[in-house]
C-alpha cells in the first residue's frame, strides 16, 4: 500500500492522512530559538555505554539503523531531565542530498548536514520498547548534529558497513561498536517534550539535543547517499537522501537549556 516515505506522494506533508497525530501538540523536530531558558536544576546527562552490545546494522527503507541488545541495563542514559535510566535500543541518521543540509532539528533557523539519533526506552516503567514507544515518558532520544569538515576518525566503521546494507530490508552483523566514539567533547544540551519524527509519530519522546556538533567529511556523508530507499527486487533505484522531517509548531512548549 501507500507506505510512508519522503517523496512528494508519501512524505511529511501527507503523513497526517494516515497518522493524524502529525498535527498534534508535541510534534518533532522543532527549531531551537537563539534564546532558551537556562534551567540550573538540570543535571548533566550521563551515557553509560561501556558494556553496550551492538548487534547489527540494517536498512529499513527510511534510514540506516544500528541495533543494540536491550535485554538488560548494560547501556543506559540517565540524569538531565530523565527520572529513570533509559535503555539504548538503536541509533540511526537523517541526512540531505549533495550540498543540501539534512538535519531534522534546526538552531535559530539553521540546519546541519545531518543528525544522529540515539534511541532509548524506559525499561523501568514499561515491559517492551513498543509499549514504551506509545507512552508520554516512554522514550528518550539524544540528538547529535553533524557538520562537514575533516574526516571523523570513527565514522568509517559505519560508512563501510553501509555498503553491506545498500538495499531496503538488508541487515548485516555489526558487533563491538560503541557509539560513545560519536559523542562531541561536551554534553551541554537542550531538552523538550516531543515525538518520533517518523510515522507513527508517537508523542513519547523526551528530546535531549547536544549543542556541540560532531565533524564528518563530505566524503563520509557521500557514502550515506550510496544507500537506497528501495529494495534489491524493485526496478526503481531511489538513493536514500533528504530523509528528514522539517521543524513543527512549538505549540507553547518550553525548551530548557543545561549549563
Ligand atoms: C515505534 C515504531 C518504530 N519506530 C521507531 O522505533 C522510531 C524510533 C526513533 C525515531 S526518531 N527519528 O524520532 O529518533 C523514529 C521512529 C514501531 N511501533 C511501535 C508501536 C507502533 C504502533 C504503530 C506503528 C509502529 C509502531
Ligand atoms: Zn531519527
Amino acid at each position: 500500500g501507500n507506505h510512508w516515505g519522503y517523496s512528494k506522494e508519501n512524505g511529511p506533508d501527507v503523513w497526517h492522512k494516515n497518522y493524524p497525530v502529525a498535527l498534534g501538540s508535541r510534534q518533532s523536530p522543532i527549531d531551537i530559538p537563539r534564546q532558551v531558558s537556562h534551567d540550573p536544576s538540570l543535571g548533566p546527562i550521563v551515557l553509560d555505554y561501556d558494556h553496550c552490545t551492538s548487534i547489527n546494522i540494517s536498512n529499513n527503507g527510511h534510514s540506516v539503523v544500528v541495533n543494540f541488545d536491550d535485554t538488560d541495563d548494560r547501556s543506559v542514559i540517565h540524569g538531565g531531565p530523565l527520572e529513570n535510566p533509559y535503555r539504548l535500543k538503536q541509533f540511526h541518521f537523517h541526512w540531505g542530498g549533495k550540498g543540501c543540509d539534512g538535519s531534522e532539528h534546526t538552531v535559530a533557523g539553521n540546519s546541519y548536514a545531518s543528525e544522529l539519533h540515539l534511541v532509548h526506552w524506559n525499561a523501568v516503567k514499561y515491559q517492551s520498547f513498543d509499549q514504551a514507544a506509545t507512552a508520554p515518558d516512554g522514550l528518550a532520544v539524544v540528538g547529535i548534529f553533524l557538520e562537514t569538515g575533516d574526516d571523523h576518525r570513527w565514522l568509517h566503521t559505519i560508512t563501510d558497513a553501509m555498503y553491506m546494507v545498500k538495499y531496503k530490508g538488508s541487515v548485516t552483523d555489526f558487533k563491538g561498536f560503541n557509539p560513545k566514539c560519536l559523542l562531541p567533547s561536551n554534553l551541554h544540551f537542550w531538552t523538550y517534550l516531543g515525538s518520533l519524527t517518523t510515522p507513527p509519530l508517537h508523542e513519547s519522546v523526551t528530546w535531549i539535543l547536544l549543542k556541540e556538533p560532531i565533524v564528518v567529511s563530505e566524503k563520509q556523508l557521500g557514502k550515506f547517499r550510496l544507500v537506497l530507499f528501495t529494495g534489491e527486487e524493485e526496478d526503481q533505484r531511489l538513493r536514500m537522501e533528504n530523509n528528514f522531517r522539517t521543524p513543527q509548531p512549538l505549540k507553547g512548549r518550553r525548551i530548557r537549556s543545561s549549563n
